[in-house]
């Protein structure tokens, strides 16, 4: 998988060369391209904004630099990925989910966002996907898109070690994780539960799907629908 960022600050994404992906990168398992904005600009003063049309507070991106940066970079088969707040909400499913496509381009906005026209030019060309990472706004997509890449990076094939290490996680199967423990047993006079200690295997699966229940209820109840309630941790329904 590629991926490629248009940014006014490629500097932001620095991390990417440290840590699983940094690893994934030398290896060849996935590859990271970083453009800046202003280097598709033609003035003195390297501008990539203006004032908005219909006034109002703030600046725009202007078009043409996003026109030239993004016809360098998309392909036939990108999918290109706008951050904003006026996005829809991004979810593990469409972390997996954009995890099995060839290359992602992101556009990361800045000021008061992209003109709307860049963002219908290649929609008539692209699949273009606005997301959002919850309901607050940041500065610019830099962030956000910096946690889809991780979350949808870490997905890819021969990024994780351990595959299996990424099935049992919050969101995998509808639900929020069971919580983890290690050595020492006792910590702080806090004792690790006795059943994780037994060595039945079928008593501790059953007893983190229902921690599993227990704390989705308590946490994230929109997350629960009828059929997640119903299983008993071996996967079979009640
Ligand atoms: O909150 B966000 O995800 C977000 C994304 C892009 C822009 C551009 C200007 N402000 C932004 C905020």
């Amino acid at each position: 998988m590629r991926f490629d960022i248009v940014t006014i600050f490629p500097e932001f994404f620095g991390a990417l060369d440290v840590s699983l992906l940094g690893k994934a990168r030398q290896a060849g398992v996935i590859e990271v391209g970083l453009h800046d904005l202003r280097d598709f600009t033609h003035d003195r003063h390297r501008t990539v904004d203006d004032t908005p049309y219909g006034g109002g507070a703030g600046m725009v991106m202007k078009p043409e630099p996003w026109g030239e940066a993004l016809d360098s970079v998309v392909r036939e088969d990108s999918v290109i990925v706008v951050p904003s707040p006026a996005g829809h909400p991004f979810t593990q499913r469409e972390a997996r989910e954009l995890s099995t496509r060839e290359h992602l381009v992101f556009a990361c906005g800045r000021y008061e966002g992209i003109d709307q026209r860049v963002i219908d030019h290649y929609a008539d060309r692209n699949e273009v996907r606005e997301i959002s990472l919850g309901d607050y706004v940041l500065n610019g997509g830099e962030v956000a898109a910096m946690a889809i890449i991780e979350a949808v990076g870490r997905l890819v094939p021969g990024v994780v070690g351990n595959p299996a290490s990424l099935t049992e996680e919050s969101h995998e199967d509808g639900l929020l994780e069971y919580p983890s423990y290690t050595k020492p047993a006792l910590w702080r006079e806090r004792a690790v539960p006795a059943v994780l200690l037994s060595g039945h295997h079928g008593a501790v699966a059953q007893w983190r799907h229902e921690q599993q229940l227990e704390r989705t209820r308590r946490v994230r109840p929109d997350l629960l629908s009828p059929d997640l309630l119903s299983t008993d941790g071996s996967g079979e329904s009640t």
